[in-house]
């Protein structure tokens, strides 16, 4: 099995191109980034070719965080908004070379949320070109009031979207805390998935404690011939170097 490190979270004390280094030191097989906009693209892009690393993906832009937005897609009024954001994605992902970009729902509920959402990937598939689009269900512990929550509600939007360029963001962490039983419904879902995401259940730590036998699932994917490096998306106290047991441990 293959891991990339999230770079959101992984070393996140140090600043983004030292953390693509540090990736590279641990024997990471590829990185993905959260919002990386701050950081010039064409630096992301030398590092990435200096150590080789593929960047498996970034997010949309958030939209105004002081006032508490966690992403503009699904946000009926705002579409103009969330296009920009779907543009400026997809404009850093191709600078950098990112294979797929993250679009975010919000904070919203309802039909209109789901007819507007609909909509905004229909306009990112036209505009993606070569690179993947994901959607990820968040759970409503930590994201109470975000509009997908389950890979239930996130397989309907996709049918809905109906578009090959746009694919489930399996996060293991927040799909355990919604909905559970994560071997049938990778099984289920795997020609629906584009990136998979692992994490401790329920305090997001390294995946080596917790609910879920990380072992079992590294086997599983395996047996299904799943071949994209694992984003290793957790928050652990302490320093990223001293939480990779797990990764030596997969490695074996
Ligand atoms: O929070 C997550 O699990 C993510 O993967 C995204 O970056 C959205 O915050
Ligand atoms: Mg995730």
């Amino acid at each position: 099995m293959k891991f990339s490190a999230n770079l959101g979270f992984l070393w996140s004390d140090r600043p983004y191109l030292d953390r693509i280094h540090a990736a590279h030191k641990a024997g990471f097989d590829a990185v993905e980034l959260h919002w990386p906009y701050d950081t010039d693209a064409a630096e992301i892009r030398a590092a990435l070719d200096a150590t080789g690393l593929p960047c498996l993906g970034l997010n949309t832009d958030r939209g105004d965080t002081d006032r508490g937005e966690n992403g503009l897609s699904a946000l009926p009024g705002r579409e103009e908004d969330a296009r920009a954001a779907i543009d400026q994605a997809l404009y850093y992902a191709a600078r950098i070379g990112a294979r797929n970009v993250h679009v975010m729902a919000g904070f919203a509920e309802g039909p209109d949320a789901h007819e507007t959402f609909v909509a905004n990937l229909g306009y990112a598939c036209s505009k993606a070109g070569e690179t993947g689009l994901l959607i990820e269900p968040l759970n409503r512990y930590d994201a109470p009031g975000y509009f997908l929550n389950t890979a239930t509600q996130g397989k309907a939007v996709i049918d809905a979207v109906a578009r090959p360029n746009l694919k489930l963001m399996f996060d293991c962490y927040h799909i355990q805390l919604m909905q559970g039983d994560l071997t049938h419904r990778l099984t289920d879902l795997l020609p629906l998935i584009g990136h998979i995401q692992i994490a401790a259940v329920p305090d997001r730590g390294a995946p080596d404690h917790g609910e879920i036998h990380y072992p079992h699932i590294f086997a599983h994917l395996d047996a299904l011939g799943w071949q994209t490096p694992l984003g290793a998306e957790y928050k652990d106290p302490r320093p990223t170097d001293d939480t990779l047991g797990w990764l030596a441990a997969a490695r074996a």
